[in-house]
């Protein structure tokens, strides 16, 4: 019989907002930008975007994950590996504020524990909803796994589509960026590495 065991959140993450987002200052903020641009938020089309951008602004970094902890006791003769793939989410580039569509697949090998499933994809969007690079989303992603499950076995994989090379700078359109991240303890075993590449590949997620 499994056993459902519940690991309590972490600290909110460094880049995570310091603390609730004051809609009202934002909304001032962008007020002000607009004008900066030669706006006139008087006219009817502008009127309400200070407050649409504020609400945005609250909703995108307020995003509550739900609960992420739900483990379950898992004891097996063989080896086995879990993966989830084809987890599609959009975070936010902190250099020029611009969204990013990411991919992100997880696999791990079981050291005794399981993760609920959907759990994995809660993950995810927590860390995505931030000020982010891909590469530290696809790191903190594998460390919470890691944290979560009791494994040191994690790898995870993220191919994005930044809009700051898209609709800006070298206005590189199609340009993806892949990124992995595996824990230290898989970066001297190849072969179990490459068993997590293979299950994450079952997915049919592009990697
Ligand atoms: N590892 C594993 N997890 C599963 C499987 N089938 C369902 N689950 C997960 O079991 C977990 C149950 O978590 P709970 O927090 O108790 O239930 P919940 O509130 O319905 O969870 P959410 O689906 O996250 O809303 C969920 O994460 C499911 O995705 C499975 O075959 N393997």
């Amino acid at each position: 019989m499994s056993h459902t065991l519940t690991v309590p959140a972490p600290p909110a993450p460094s880049q995570a907002a310091a603390g609730p987002v004051d809609t009202a200052a934002v909304e001032d903020c962008v007020r002000q930008l607009l004008r900066a641009l030669g706006q006139d938020t008087d006219r009817p089309g502008l009127l309400e975007t200070p407050a649409r951008v504020a609400r945005f602004w609250a909703e995108f970094l307020g995003h509550e994950p739900g609960s992420t902890g739900t483990v379950f006791e898992h004891t097996v003769q063989g080896e086995d590996c879990v993966a989830v793939g084809g987890i599609r989410t959009a975070s936010m580039c902190e250099h020029h504020l611009l969204p990013f569509t990411v991919e992100v697949s997880v696999a791990y090998r079981p050291d005794g524990q399981v993760l609920g499933l959907s759990k994995i994809v809660r993950i995810v969007e927590q860390h995505a909803h931030a000020l982010q690079l891909q590469e530290r989303l696809t790191a903190q992603v594998a460390e919470e796994v890691a944290r979560l499950t009791g494994s040191q076995a994690v790898a995870v994989w993220a191919v994005g589509e930044h809009q700051c090379m898209t609709v800006r700078g070298v206005r590189a359109h199609g340009a993806r960026t892949a990124t992995e991240y595996l824990l230290p303890a898989l970066a001297c075993d190849a072969l179990l590495t490459e068993r997590l590449r293979r299950a994450a590949a079952m997915t049919g997620a592009s990697r």
